[in-house]
């Protein structure tokens, strides 16, 4: 399940979540909890969804469907992530229960606010102590950790740092490294650290490559991988997303999953 934005220009979001959720063999139910305005230039706007309404989309789809791992990613508001940790809470979603990866989406790509700012402290109060990966980019550890990210040992600081807020393990993303040859990601359990490389895609068409890496991670959690295994797995799909990537639109395009159809033999 993702609980998530959607992305009017279907790149990022719930969009790009259920592409991944198809194309990795797991059924997608979604808990919508804002409409957003946006294009390949931006996001102009958003409209939230009542937090009752977010909370009753997820009960409906736990009390009947079921759920074996859940993501969450744009979530607006503090009334809508108190909304949905109660909703969790009820469903046993997070921590020792049902797998939960946190993708903390407070911008996108361009800078646009996906979370009202007010809204960070409930993100990390609520939602990271519940969390069994949290898996924010560099943008997003400056904002909950204030430390700048610039080597490997500055990451391993900031994943420390953000486990101290709670979460079982911390994936800090290094597609935001500039100058790098390499998007070098780092994952800590609170005892070992462990680093995902792969080689730079050059491409500007990297939409929603975030949400690809999470949802791809949340689907491994269902099929019942351990957590660096599920990573493990994203963190190839998400490279192989960005070499499918194409463009769409006068700005950045979206991180294309369809790869998996033409090489369906691979997995
Ligand atoms: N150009 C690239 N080549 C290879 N991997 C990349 C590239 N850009 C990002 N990645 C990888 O994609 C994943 C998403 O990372 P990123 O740091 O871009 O997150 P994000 O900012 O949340 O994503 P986005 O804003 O693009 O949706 C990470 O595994 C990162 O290492
Ligand atoms: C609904 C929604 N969710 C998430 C993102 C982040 O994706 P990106 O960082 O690629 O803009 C987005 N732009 N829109």
């Amino acid at each position: 399940m993702t609980v998530a934005g959607s992305d009017s220009g279907g790149g990022a979001g719930i969009q790009a979540d259920l592409r991944t959720f198809a194309l990795t063999g797991v059924h997608g139910c979604v808990a919508v909890t804002a409409v957003t305005v946006q294009n390949s230039l931006g996001v102009t706007g958003f409209a939230e969804i009542a937090p009752e309404v977010v909370a009753a989309q997820i009960s409906a789809v736990t009390s009947d469907i079921g759920v074996e791992a859940v993501k969450t990613g744009m979530l607006a508001s503090a009334a809508i992530i108190e909304a949905i940790d109660d909703a969790f809470a009820a469903a046993g979603i997070g921590r020792a229960g049902i797998p939960l990866v946190v993708d903390p989406v407070a911008a996108s790509m361009h800078g646009d606010a996906l979370l009202v700012e007010s809204a960070l402290e409930a993100l990390a109060g609520r939602m990271f102590p519940r969390a069994t990966l949290v898996t924010p980019n560099l943008d997003e550890v400056r904002l909950l950790t204030g430390i700048d990210v610039v080597d490997a040992a500055t990451q391993e600081r900031a994943a420390r740092a953000l486990h101290r807020l709670g979460p079982a393990c911390v994936l800090v993303k290094g597609g935001h490294l500039r100058g790098h040859q390499h998007s070098p990601d780092l994952l800590f359990d609170g005892t070992d650290f462990r680093r995902y490389d792969a080689v730079r895609v050059d491409t500007p068409h990297d939409h929603g490559a975030g949400d690809t890496l999470a949802a791809a991670t949340t689907a491994a959690l269902a099929h019942g991988r351990s957590v660096p295994e599920a990573v493990g797995f994203a963190k190839e799909w998400v490279t192989r997303s960005l070499t499918a990537a194409y463009p769409l639109g006068a700005g950045h395009g979206p991180v294309s999953p369809l790869w998996r159809l033409s090489a369906p033999e691979d997995r």
